[in-house]
């Protein structure tokens, strides 16, 4: 009989998987506030979790040709920039066949692209690498008047490009040592992840819910957030009534922080591959 032959993955592999890995624990997470999660569409009409499955997987060939090409050209600088922008459109257009039209991860695709490359290039400094790459100006870029376009004009505020340029602060400020300090205190993953997501929360300018809810959605998801990690988070009673509130109060101004789910997913990239390392 002959030998069965198991092939190591390659690192662009691992790193794919790691992306898509870390997309579908973010969906699956329960409950998040206002987002589409195992109990619903949240403060969709058009996402469902089916279909936020189906866009993280559509996005696998991308991620894994994002850190080919920085494995390939080697280096921080416009010729890794402007490939990464193109895979991210093509990825984009991947997305959108997949979804039939829907925008379920243009801001994952930002965030987790980045990281991905960053990570191919520089395991142990990928926010920091991430940040360098974001800062280059891709010549290719179409200028739409996104949402996040017109609420910096309308509000000035500092979007997924600023995130990213800044190196992530509200994954490496916020999100990560939360992740962390909740698992000390043995809340238990699930929990820990929400409670992650919410100290994302408690200072985003998420230009998702301030297109959809202006300042009073924004100041409603960041004090929430902030009151449920007072209460004591998700894994205690109190922290728990302080969600379901925050939830009802989202769900009120139709305002779903999806650039906070964005985050979480790239907060859960970076503790995957920390351990890895
Ligand atoms: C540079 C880009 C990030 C473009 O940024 P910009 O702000 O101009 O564009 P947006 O289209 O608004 O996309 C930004 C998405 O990022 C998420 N996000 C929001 N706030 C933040 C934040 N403070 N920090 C980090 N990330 C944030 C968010 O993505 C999630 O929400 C999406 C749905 O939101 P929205 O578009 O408002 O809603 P719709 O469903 O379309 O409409 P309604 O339902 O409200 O009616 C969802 O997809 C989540 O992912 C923002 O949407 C970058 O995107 C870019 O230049 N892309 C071009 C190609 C490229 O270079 N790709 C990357 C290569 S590495
Ligand atoms: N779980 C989620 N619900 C709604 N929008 C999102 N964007 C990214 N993740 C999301």
């Amino acid at each position: 009989m002959r030998a069965l032959k198991l092939h190591e993955l390659s690192l662009a592999d691992q790193l794919a998987d790691m992306a898509v890995d870390a997309l579908i624990d973010e969906a699956d997470l329960s409950p998040k506030p206002a987002l589409v999660d195992r109990r619903g569409n949240g403060a969709h009409s058009d996402l469902h979790l089916g279909l936020m499955h189906a866009s993280a997987l559509s996005l696998w060939p991308m991620f894994k040709e994002m850190a080919e090409a920085a494995i390939e050209i080697g280096e921080i600088g416009l010729p890794l920039r402007e490939a990464l922008g193109r895979l991210g459109r093509e990825g984009e257009h991947a997305m959108l066949i997949t979804t039939n039209g829907v925008n379920t991860h243009r801001g994952a695709i930002w965030a987790l692209g980045l990281l991905t490359a960053a990570a191919a290039l520089e395991p142990r400094a990928v926010t920091l690498t991430a940040a360098k790459l974001a800062l280059l100006n891709d010549r290719f870029a179409p200028q739409p008047l996104s949402h996040g376009a017109q609420v910096a004009q309308r509000y000035g505020a500092r979007g997924a490009r600023e995130e990213a340029q800044l190196g992530f602060p509200s994954v490496v400020q916020r999100g990560l040592p939360q992740l962390r300090k909740s698992r000390l205190q043995h809340a238990g993953e699930q929990n820990a992840r929400l409670d992650a997501l919410l100290a994302i929360m408690t200072e985003l300018a998420d230009t998702c819910v301030l297109y959809r809810a202006g300042t009073e959605g924004l100041q409603a998801m960041q004090h929430g957030a902030q009151a449920v990690l007072d209460a004591g988070g998700s894994a205690t009673l109190a922290g728990r009534r302080q969600l379901h509130e925050l939830d009802q109060q989202l769900l009120a101004l139709n305002a779903s922080p999806g650039g906070a789910a964005d985050l979480l997913a790239a907060c859960l990239f970076i503790d995957r591959l920390d351990g890895a390392l």
